[in-house]
């Protein structure tokens, strides 16, 4: 059988260099096509030479639609706007979408679940096999404790990162506000400054520390009376997401349309 062919986006960004060198390292698959947007410095550069691997020379580009005309999928680690372009076009291409970009609103998660019904789409605020554990975990304790277990998220990134809270930690807090049968969007508390009143049993809070290079902390806090029970996860190095990437896009090659997730491809949604 040949090999599944990749387009990266954001192929000159943090995530997109180790994408290019993770499809380098995985059989099976062979990287396509490299996307920057229009204007990016970027254009022109050999992907292959940006992500320190060898082999063809894939140029940068910004030609989404060309691109999509030759591919098999297109992995998407960029920003909100660029994904939700990238998920129509990709739906009228007929291709998979592996959606790692976070920080999206109500209405391009939308944007997302519509493109979704013509196209197979993995789409997971961290695409590592860790913390997609973890949050089966979170979820199995959440329905175990009872709200006198108050429950905080902490999540620490590098200096760079420009969302918050990070895609991941809202994964973690809808796996806990899943197990408590809860939902998530009426009971978090994103941010506290000033006199805010005591915590409210039930919410779920969420903090968020920058700094340094960092790539990942992430940690859901139990806290009852007189115990904490802490469940945690560090990324120490981007391939771990890069390699859970490649192989979502093997898992969804071939699969009927739909918005998948993590949990789907690495087999834990019964865990
Ligand atoms: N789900 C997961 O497992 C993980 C998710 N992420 C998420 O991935 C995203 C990217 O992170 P990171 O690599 O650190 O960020 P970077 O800023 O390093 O990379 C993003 C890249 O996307 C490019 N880009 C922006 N718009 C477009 C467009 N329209 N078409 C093509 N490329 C575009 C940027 O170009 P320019 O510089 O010109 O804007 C940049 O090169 C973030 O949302 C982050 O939270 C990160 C790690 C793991
Ligand atoms: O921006 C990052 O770097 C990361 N983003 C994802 C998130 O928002 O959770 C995943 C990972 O933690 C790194």
């Amino acid at each position: 059988m040949s090999d599944m062919r990749l387009i990266v986006a954001g192929a000159s960004g943090r995530m997109g260099r180790t994408l290019v060198r993770a499809i380098a390292e995985t059989k099976g698959v062979t990287l396509c096509g490299a996307l920057e947007q229009a204007g990016s410095p970027m254009i022109g550069r050999n992907a292959s030479d940006l992500a320190g691997v060898g082999g063809e020379d894939i140029l940068v580009t910004d030609d989404t639609e060309r691109l999509m005309s030759h591919a098999d999928g297109i992995i998407d680690f960029t920003a909100p706007h660029a994904t939700v372009d990238h998920a129509k076009l990709a739906a009228k291409a007929g291709i998979a979408h592996i959606i790692g970009t976070t920080g999206f609103s109500a209405d391009d998660e939308a944007a997302i679940v519509q493109a979704a019904k013509r196209a197979v789409i993995v789409k997971s605020g961290n695409m590592s096999l860790g913390v997609n554990l973890l949050a089966a975990l979170v979820k199995r304790v959440a329905k175990t404790l009872d709200e006198d277990f108050d429950i905080e998220v902490l999540e620490m990134h590098h200096n760079k990162k420009v969302d918050a809270p990070s895609g991941t930690a809202l994964l973690l807090g809808r796996a806990a506000a899943e197990g408590r049968g809860i939902s998530l969007d009426q009971r978090s508390v994103r941010s506290r400054d000033g006199h805010t009143g005591a915590r409210q049993a039930g919410d779920i809070g969420f903090a968020t520390l920058r700094g340094g290079t960092v790539v990942g902390d992430h940690t859901v806090i139990f806290a009852g009376t007189a115990e904490r029970i802490e469940l945690g996860h560090k990324a120490e190095d981007r391939m771990i997401f890069a390699r859970g990437a490649v192989k979502a896009a093997l898992w969804a090659n071939g699969k009927k349309p739909g918005l998948y997730s993590m949990a789907d491809v690495l087999g834990l949604t019964d865990f």
